[in-house]
């Protein structure tokens, strides 16, 4: 493959309702969509899942169009690439930088499934024809939370993930529980906790929560080792693991009982499968995570998700979670919990140019 030009959108979607973490309230998302075109005119698509600002990792829209346009296009425009396992070495003279890598490194990949005429599903070794997908509630009004968990179970979703924060834990699991018993339920914590919270950890046993996604520190493993083996909730490291060597370490440590995988958090596709290998040979559970994206970067999800240990629904929602209108054709939809696997070329859905056009505030072009 030769990438004979590469543009790139600085797109601006308004959530249909703000998104609250223990950091962050996200209202507008800003992402960077990547088009890379081959020779031949076929095209691949990718997604920049950085946030605006460095709340969630260290990368930012900013810092990603800077790596982008000065270091990772160059790279993939003077490149002959025969797989998309090779980008990932292409861009090794970049440290970390990983949502900016990731997001090139996904359009290389469906550029690549479209050439092979197979789905990204198949050419990333997928088994499913269908996802079983959950769903996040980002509120702190209690009122919102619970009419929002009634919806939700109502459309399917296969499990409810909740955000949690030592001012706000136990009294609102209770409050959930006391309205759903029995509901597949987890709850992430985006690092809100320290070791001096063991006990407080300890009594949110009693709402049997799947799992405490990444309660402590977000560049911890040791801690966490630690505090699994005080809790009996299974921990899942969201943060924690940006790459292939932290999910070996926090396997070998014992620092959680599941892993989210994150495409744009781990640098990429060949990253996340991977992780997903090593996972399988440990049997430790995954799931896909997701970033507040739009249908591209879901499509990539979805693809990712069709492989065989990703046994937990993952944070896929249906387009309508977020948009009121996404960027691709067909949405995605959520049909009884479940979402389709495209066995259309690549990732299997189109880009909606209008829409595009009109989200995008800015657009550049590299050849
Ligand atoms: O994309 C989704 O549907 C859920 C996104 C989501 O829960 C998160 C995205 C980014 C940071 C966090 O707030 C949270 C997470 O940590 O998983
Ligand atoms: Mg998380």
């Amino acid at each position: 493959m030769n990438v004979k030009r590469v543009t790139l959108y600085h797109v601006v979607m308004r959530l249909r309702s703000p998104f609250v973490t223990s950091l962050e309230t996200v209202q507008d998302r800003d992402v960077i969509i990547v088009e890379v075109e081959d020779a031949d005119g076929v095209i691949g698509w990718g997604e920049c899942v950085a946030f605006s600002t460095p709340w969630y990792t260290e990368e930012t829209i900013k810092t990603c169009w800077h790596m982008l346009e000065d270091f990772l296009i160059p790279s993939i425009l003077s490149a002959t690439i025969e797989h998309p396992d090779q980008v990932s070495t292409l861009f090794e003279h970049v440290k970390r930088n990983h949502m900016a890598k990731a997001s090139m490194e996904m359009a290389i990949w469906d550029l690549y499934a479209k050439r092979q005429r197979i789905s990204l599903s198949k050419a990333l070794g997928g088994v499913r024809t269908k996802i079983e997908v959950g769903v996040v509630v980002g509120t702190e009004k209690m009122s919102d939370c619970l009419k929002m968990i009634e919806a939700y179970m109502e459309q399917g979703y296969k499990r409810v993930k909740v955000k949690i924060k030592p001012e706000n834990d136990y009294e609102w699991l209770k409050e959930i529980r006391r309205h759903f018993p029995e509901i597949p339920l987890m709850a992430d914590a985006n690092s809100a906790y320290s070791l001096k919270d063991v006990e407080r950890l300890k009594a949110l046993e009693e709402f049997q929560l799947m799992m405490i996604e990444q309660p402590l520190a977000s560049d911890d493993l040791i801690e966490h080792a630690f505090l699994q083996k005080q809790i009996k909730t299974p921990i899942c490291l969201d943060e924690s693991i940006a790459t292939y060597h932290d999910a070996k370490v926090a396997l070998e440590l014992g620092s959680c009982q599941v892993i989210n995988i994150k495409i744009g958090r781990v640098g990429g596709l060949t990253a996340a499968k991977r992780i997903h290998d090593l996972c399988q040979k440990y049997h430790v559970e995954v799931w896909c995570g997701g970033m507040l994206e739009t249908g591209i970067s879901r499509a990539h999800n979805i693809a990712l998700a069709s492989l065989p240990h990703f046994t937990i629904p993952g944070d896929i929602s249906a387009s309508s979670r977020y948009w009121e209108k996404d960027i691709i054709i067909p949405e995605i939809i959520v049909n009884n919990g479940e979402v389709d696997v495209p066995d259309r070329f690549g990732i299997g859905i189109d880009v909606d140019r209008n829409t595009l056009a009109k989200k995008a505030v800015y657009r550049q072009i590299f050849e």
